[in-house]
C-alpha cells in the first residue's frame, strides 16, 4: 500500500492517522515554505485527517488549496480534486510539481501519452502520485468511476476534495450543472471525506452544497469575507472626459504592476488593450474568441511577468454562458495582482467580490477599481432582464431564480450608486456583520466621503440618468434594446470553444456526450432558455425595424443598414490597426483592407442578415487578433484579387508594399479555395433564406466551415472564417444534438449527416481526425 510521502531531508516517519499542529507545520514548511497555518487551514485540515466531512468558506485568496494539499502529502493515497477549469489545474499542478510534489490533472489537452501514463500510475499497486485533478465532467464517466472505484477498493483514495464548490448550487453564480453529478461520490464511497472548498457561498448556497454533496455531519468552518488589503473604489464613467485615459493614468501612476482588467465583451477588451499599447502599457487581451494556443500565450506571459495588464472578458452565469465565467481567472493563483479593474458593471456582488479578489493574494496592499458607466449598466440590465424570462415558467423555484438575478445585479448597483462604506456593503451582501469600524478609510467611500457624495450628485445630474437611491434599477423605466448590440447575441463559439476549457476525455465518447447533456439544461428548462432567448433576439430586432417572418426565418436582405456597414468598416480598420501594433511588420492600408474585409462579410451575409454578418465581422475581428502576418497578408491579397478580377469598385490594393516579403501573392490553389467557401457560404445563405420552418440540421453551417481554430493554427488553411449560425439557430442544433445523444438514436435528420455540429478538441491538437463532434 502506498506510504505517505517522506518529508525531505529524509526526515519521514509521520505516522498514518493524527497529526499533530506541529507536524502539519513542518509539512508546510518543507514543501511550502510558510511557517503558519492562514485562517482555518489547520482546523480543515485536521477535519479531514480525522475522516470528518467539511465544509470550507474562505475568502479570495484565503488559502483554501492548501486545506488539501497538505493532507495529500501526509495521508496515504491519492487525493482527488474536482476544480472546474483547465486552466485553473494546469496552475496548481505545475506549481506542486515545482515543489517535488506529483501531481497530475487529466484533460482533454493531456497528450495520450501523458494520459496512459497517469492511468498506469493509478493502476499500479504502489501510485506516486499524490494529487489527481480532474474536471467534474470526466467524474462522471462511467470509466473514471470505475478507476476511481479500483483505486478505493485497494486504499488508495484518500480524500475527495471539491474547489470552487459553489458551483454545485444552483444559487451560486457560477452554476454549473455537472457538478451536481459528483453527488454520487458520497454514495460511491462513504468513508472517504469530502471537502468543498469556496470563497463565495451565501447561506442559501452553503446550505444548498451540504445537502447536495450529502456531507455527514460536516465540520462547517467560515472565515470572514473581509479582504483587508484591498482598497476599493468606484469611478463614474460618464463624469470622465476619457476613460481609456483615466484607466491607463491609473495603470501608468501606479508603477508597472501587474493587473487585470475585467469586461463584458471581446470587443471591449480588444478596443482597451489596443488604447494601452498605445500608451505604452504592456497588455494582452484574453477571451473565447482566441484560440487555444494564443490564450496559453496570454496566460503564461502575464503569469511569468512578460505582460502587465490582461484584459479578459467576464461573460455571465446566465443561461449558456456559464463556462466561459472560468476563464476569468477564477482561482489562477498570480500573487501580487497589485490592481484589479472593472471596465464594465459584474453582475452581481458575487461575481464582483470573485474577480476583484484576484487582487492582492499575497496580502500585499491592492486595489479594486469599478468603472460604473449608466449605459453599462442598461446594458447589464437588458441582458439579465431577458436572459431571466425563465421567470415566465410556472415553476416558483425559476421565479426564485429570477428574482434572484435581479435582485443581486441590484446589490453591485447599490454599491456603484451609494456614498456609504463599499467594504461593508460587500461584506454584508454575504450576510455577514460588520463592526462600524472595520474600513478604517480603506474604500473611496470611507475615504473621500465629499468627493463621492458630490460625484454622485454629479451623476443624478447626467442627461437620461435613472439613478433611483431607492430602487435603484428596477423602477427604471424598460430599457431600449437598440442600445444594445452585444456579443449575447453572438455568444454561440464561447460555448463552443469553452469545451476545451472544461472537457476531458478518457472514456471519450461518454466524456463528450456527458458535456453536451451537462452543458444544456433539461429539456424544459431548454425550451424555456431557448423561448426567452428568441424573445429577447425578436424584440432587439424589431427594435432595429427588422421583421421576423412568420416561417420563423430570419431573413431582412435590408436589415444590414449603411449605418451599421459603416460601424463594422471601422471596427475592422480598429482591428487591423491592433494586428499593426501587435505583429510590427504589417503593410497594408488600414481603410481599403478594411472595406474589403467588411464587403467579403457582407457578401456572404447579406441574404441571410444582420445576425449572420455581425458574427462574421465579430469572427474577423477575433480572426485579426490571432493571426501571423502571413496569414493576414495572404488573406488581404487573395481579397484584392479577387475583388480585382471580379472588377469591383475597391480593387484598390490592401497591400501597400512587399518590401518585408510578407505580401507575396498566394498560391493558386488558396485563392480558388477561398472562392470555393464563398460559393459554398453563399448557398448555405440561399439555403437559409428559402427554408420555411427551419430545419435545426439544415441551419448548421457547411462541416468545412466550422474548424476555426485548426484553421487559426493552420491545420486546414487560413483564409476562410467560420459561419456562425444565429443563437436561436445554434440553440436549436444543440437542442437537437442532445436530444439525439441522450436518447442514443440511431436515426438522423432527413438527409443530415450525423457530424454537423461544433467541434470540440480531443487533445487539443489541430488536425480534423482528432476532432469529435457533439
Ligand atoms: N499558510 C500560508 N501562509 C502563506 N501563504 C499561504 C498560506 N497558505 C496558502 N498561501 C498562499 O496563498 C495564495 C493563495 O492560496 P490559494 O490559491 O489556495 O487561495 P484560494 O483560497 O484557493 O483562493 P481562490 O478562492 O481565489 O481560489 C497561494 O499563493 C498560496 O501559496
Ligand atoms: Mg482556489
Amino acid at each position: 500500500m502506498k506510504k505517505a510521502l517522506p518529508l525531505k531531508g529524509g526526515s519521514a516517519g509521520l505516522r498514518h492517522g493524527t497529526k499533530s499542529p506541529k507536524e502539519l507545520e513542518s509539512v508546510l514548511k518543507q514543501y511550502f515554505g510558510y511557517s503558519e497555518f492562514r485562517g482555518r487551514q489547520l482546523e480543515a485540515i485536521e477535519a479531514v485527517l480525522s475522516g470528518r466531512d467539511c465544509f470550507c468558506l474562505m475568502p479570495t485568496g484565503g488559502g483554501k488549496s492548501m486545506c488539501y494539499q497538505i493532507p495529500a502529502l501526509v495521508k496515504t493515497g491519492v487525493v482527488l480534486v474536482i476544480s472546474p477549469l483547465i486552466a485553473l489545474m494546469e496552475n496548481q499542478v505545475s506549481s506542486l510539481k515545482s515543489k517535488g510534489i506529483p501531481a497530475e490533472f487529466l484533460s482533454s489537452t493531456q497528450t495520450t501519452a501523458n494520459k496512459n501514463k497517469i492511468h498506469e500510475d493509478l493502476d499500479s499497486g504502489n501510485p506516486s502520485l499524490k494529487l489527481l485533478y480532474v474536471t467534474p465532467e470526466l467524474v462522471a464517466t462511467s470509466g473514471f468511476k470505475a478507476k476511481l472505484t479500483k483505486l478505493h477498493n485497494r486504499g488508495l483514495l484518500g480524500l475527495v476534495a471539491i474547489d470552487e464548490a459553489h458551483c454545485i448550487s444552483t444559487w451560486g453564480h457560477d452554476f454549473r450543472p455537472s457538478y451536481r453529478k459528483i453527488s454520487s461520490l458520497r454514495k460511491q464511497f462513504p468513508d472517504i471525506p469530502i471537502l468543498a472548498l469556496t470563497a463565495t457561498a451565501v447561506p442559501k448556497v452553503q446550505k444548498d452544497v451540504i445537502s447536495s454533496l450529502s456531507l455527514q455531519n460536516p465540520v462547517i468552518l467560515k472565515a470572514s469575507f473581509n479582504r483587508p488589503n484591498i482598497f476599493y473604489e468606484v469611478r463614474y464613467k460618464d463624469l470622465l472626459d476619457d476613460v481609456y485615459s483615466d484607466i491607463s493614468n491609473l495603470l501608468k501612476s501606479s508603477g508597472n504592476v501587474c493587473s487585470i482588467i475585467y469586461c463584458l465583451e471581446r470587443a471591449a477588451c480588444d478596443d482597451l488593450t489596443m488604447h494601452l499599447a498605445q500608451q505604452g502599457i504592456s497588455s494582452a487581451a484574453y477571451h473565447a474568441g482566441l484560440n487555444s494556443k494564443v490564450r496559453t500565450t496570454v496566460l503564461d506571459d502575464w503569469l511569468s511577468s512578460r505582460t502587465q495588464v490582461v484584459v479578459a472578458t467576464v461573460a455571465f452565469g446566465g443561461a449558456l454562458f456559464i463556462y466561459w465565467l472560468y476563464s476569468s481567472f477564477q482561482g489562477i493563483d498570480r500573487q501580487d495582482v497589485r490592481i484589479v479593474c472593472h471596465f464594465n458593471l459584474p453582475k452581481s456582488m458575487e461575481s464582483f467580490y470573485q474577480e476583484s479578489g484576484r487582487a492582492g493574494r499575497d496580502q500585499q496592499p491592492s486595489r479594486s477599481v469599478l468603472y460604473y458607466g449608466l449605459e453599462d449598466r442598461r446594458r447589464m440590465e437588458f441582458i439579465l432582464r431577458n436572459s431571466s424570462s425563465r421567470k415566465q415558467q410556472p415553476s416558483s423555484s425559476s421565479t426564485e431564480l429570477s428574482e434572484k438575478t435581479l435582485a443581486d445585479f441590484s446589490q453591485i448597483v447599490d454599491y456603484c450608486e451609494s456614498s456609504s462604506c463599499r467594504r461593508k456593503k460587500i461584506i454584508e451582501s454575504f450576510g455577514e456583520k460588520v463592526q462600524p469600524t472595520l474600513c478604517q478609510r480603506t474604500c473611496d467611500a470611507c475615504k473621500h466621503p465629499n468627493q463621492v457624495s458630490s460625484r454622485l450628485e454629479d451623476l443624478r445630474r447626467v442627461p437620461n440618468c435613472r439613478f433611483n437611491k431607492i430602487s435603484p434599477v428596477f423602477k427604471s423605466s424598460s430599457v431600449d434594446p437598440k442600445h444594445f448590440d452585444t456579443e449575447f447575441w453572438n455568444r454561440e463559439d464561447d460555448v463552443s470553444i469553452s469545451d476545451e476549457d472544461i472537457s476531458d476525455s478518457d472514456d471519450e465518447e461518454e466524456a463528450v456526450s456527458n458535456i453536451a447533456i451537462s452543458k444544456l439544461p433539461s429539456k424544459g428548462g431548454f425550451e424555456a432558455r431557448l423561448d426567452a432567448l428568441e424573445r429577447a433576439e425578436n424584440a432587439y430586432n424589431q427594435a432595429n425595424g427588422q421583421t421576423k417572418p412568420q416561417g420563423g426565418n430570419l431573413v431582412d436582405k435590408k436589415s444590414i443598414s449603411q449605418t451599421l456597414r459603416d460601424a463594422s468598416r471601422k471596427r475592422l480598420s480598429g482591428a487591423l490597426g491592433q494586428a499593426k501594433l501587435r505583429l510590427g511588420d504589417l503593410l497594408f492600408a488600414e481603410e481599403a483592407s478594411a472595406t474589403h474585409l467588411e464587403t467579403e462579410c457582407f457578401k456572404k451575409y447579406q441574404k441571410v442578415g444582420k445576425t449572420f454578418y455581425n458574427s462574421q465581422i465579430a469572427a474577423t475581428v477575433r480572426w485579426l487578433s490571432s493571426s501571423t502576418s502571413d496569414q493576414i497578408h495572404g488573406r488581404l491579397e487573395a481579397l484584392t484579387n479577387q475583388t480585382t478580377e471580379a472588377g469591383a469598385a475597391t480593387s484598390s490594393p490592401c497591400i501597400i508594399s512587399d518590401a518585408l516579403g510578407k505580401a507575396e501573392k498566394p498560391a493558386e490553389a488558396t485563392v480558388s479555395q477561398e472562392l470555393a467557401k464563398t460559393e459554398l457560404s453563399d448557398e448555405f445563405a440561399k439555403t437559409m433564406a428559402s427554408t420555411e420552418n427551419m430545419e435545426p440540421s439544415r441551419m448548421s453551417p457547411p462541416e468545412k466551415t466550422i474548424d476555426e481554430e485548426a484553421r487559426r493554427d493552420g491545420a486546414i488553411g487560413t483564409m476562410d472564417l467560420p459561419k456562425i449560425p444565429s443563437f436561436r439557430e445554434f440553440m436549436s442544433q444543440k437542442g437537437r444534438d442532445r436530444a439525439t445523444s441522450s436518447s442514443r438514436a440511431e436515426s438522423q435528420p432527413r438527409g443530415i449527416p450525423r457530424k454537423a455540429g461544433p467541434v470540440i478538441s480531443k487533445e487539443g491538437t489541430t488536425g480534423t481526425s482528432k476532432k469529435m463532434k457533439l
